[in-house]
């Protein structure tokens, strides 16, 4: 019979550790040969690992840079760059200080001059300088609408670019006409380049257009201020840039499957792009358990069903959590009195939510046990309180900051 916990803790530790960045910078950067008077800018929840990479391969071909990562995401020195940390989902004055030092690096630059970007997921919270007019305390308060209505990443990103001077490709503009070298860790469906981070060196596809649709489609209230702000376009066309993408949740899943397969189990991906709410992908999971334990299907057990992508959540309570804990303990419910069957989500980032967690694990049992002591589960679901349930069962992932971002990590283990 199979140990379902630890094999499951043994695919999240490899799949996580296959997506860190530092042999794809390495490849990246043998590839492109880059010459002297390069300026690292390093931009994500990744930031401080990929720069870490890129200084340690280029060495003093290196002139100077600057990572800016989120709080806790930073582990020290990296010969001579400046390392900052702000805030994160939420950007806050941290964020602003260390962008206009980022400006500072790059705005002298000349043409013989390269900028190594290297840009992972985080990056909209953690590089941002407002247009004229708009204050810190004005993009805190529209990125804290976004992030609770339901509004996906590529959306949310679309407004986010309207309202400011580095993302959706002005910050290209910002390092002309010295070159930006883009290296990019995915954490955004279908690798769309010019939403991870919100693209602040690549050609904006969003419009004026698709801003107001989604004011209409979510029902954004905002400020006449912010909606007259909302009318700067963004860069079309850059002719300094180039993009690799070096990592995705696509990998991710492709290592779960393999280190499953290593184990024992029959292995199946079934998306790399997961993306309704969590409460309705755990509804669904839950329903391939139900096929598995009563007909095998589709596949023979043992089995793991691999899943890779990003939720949402509309948060309506006030609760602590985060949409993979969300995901399983919606999923939990219909499980209830299965034996040998368990399912986890994780971030890959290591933080899912505004929580120490980067995910959860359930099993047949956790409903019970939860009853047990007194928790309803529909009840905490309304009240978007995942995380204070499944810690009190012992249902948390915690692996701490990873290094990496590429997205969540869903999987079902069957006996
Ligand atoms: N109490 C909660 N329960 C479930 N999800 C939440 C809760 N609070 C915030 N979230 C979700 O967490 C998301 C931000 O989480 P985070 O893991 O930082 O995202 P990412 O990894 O994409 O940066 C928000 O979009 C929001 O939908
Ligand atoms: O920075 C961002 O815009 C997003 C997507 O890249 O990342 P995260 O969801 O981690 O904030
Ligand atoms: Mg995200």
């Amino acid at each position: 019979m199979k140990n379902l916990r630890e094999d499951a803790f043994r695919i999240i530790k490899s799949s996580i550790d296959s997506v860190l960045p530092e042999k794809a910078i390495q490849q990246e950067l043998e590839n492109l040969s880059l010459d002297d008077n390069i300026h690292i800018v390093s931009i994500g929840k990744a930031a401080w690992r990929m720069a870490k990479a890129a200084k340690e391969f280029l060495k003093n071909k290196v002139k100077d840079g600057i990572v800016i990562t989120k709080y806790g995401h930073s582990q020290g020195d990296i010969g001579g760059l400046q390392i900052y940390e702000a805030g994160h989902p939420i950007p806050d004055e941290n964020t602003i200080k260390s962008t206009k030092k980022a400006i500072e690096l790059v705005e002298n630059l000349r043409e013989d001059d390269v900028v190594l970007f290297l840009v992972s997921g985080g990056g909209s919270a953690l590089f941002e300088l407002p247009v004229e007019g708009v204050t810190l305390e004005d993009i805190k308060n529209v990125t804290d609408m976004l992030l609770k209505s339901g509004a996906n990443i590529v959306e949310i990103n679309t407004v986010r670019k309207h309202l400011s001077r580095v993302k959706g490709g002005n910050f290209a503009k910002l390092v002309e006409p010295a070159k930006i070298y883009s290296l990019v860790l995915s954490d955004v469906l279908g690798d769309r380049l010019d939403s991870i981070a919100s693209g602040p060196a690549y050609p904006d596809s969003t419009t004026i257009k698709d801003v107001e649709k989604i004011i209409k489609k979510y029902d954004l209230q905002l400020s006449e201020k912010i909606l007259q702000a909302l009318k700067n376009e963004t860069p079309k066309h850059l002719n300094n840039v180039e993009t690799r993408i070096i990592g995705s949740v696509t990998k991710v899943c492709e290592s779960a499957a393999k280190i499953a397969q290593h184990l024992g189990y029959n292995t199946i991906i079934l998306t790399t792009t997961l993306d309704c709410e969590a409460k309705e992908a755990g509804s669904f999971l839950a329903a391939i358990v139900r096929e598995e334990k009563e007909r095998e299907r589709p596949l023979k057990t043992p089995c793991a069903i691999i899943l890779g992508g990003e939720t949402v959540v509309h948060v309506r309570g006030k609760g602590k959590g985060g949409r993979n804990q969300e995901l399983v303990l919606s999923a939990a419910r219909g499980i209830k009195e299965y034996q040998e069957v368990l399912i986890a989500s994780v971030g890959t980032d290591g933080t899912d939510g505004p929580t120490d967690a980067s995910g959860g694990i359930v099993d047949g049992e956790t409903v019970n046990r939860l009853q047990e002591k007194g928790i309803d589960v529909e009840k905490v679901l309304i009240d978007n309180d995942s995380y204070n349930a499944l810690q009190s069962i012992g249902g948390l992932v915690i692996t701490g900051p990873t290094g990496t971002n590429v997205n969540d990590l869903t999987f079902i283990l069957c006996d």
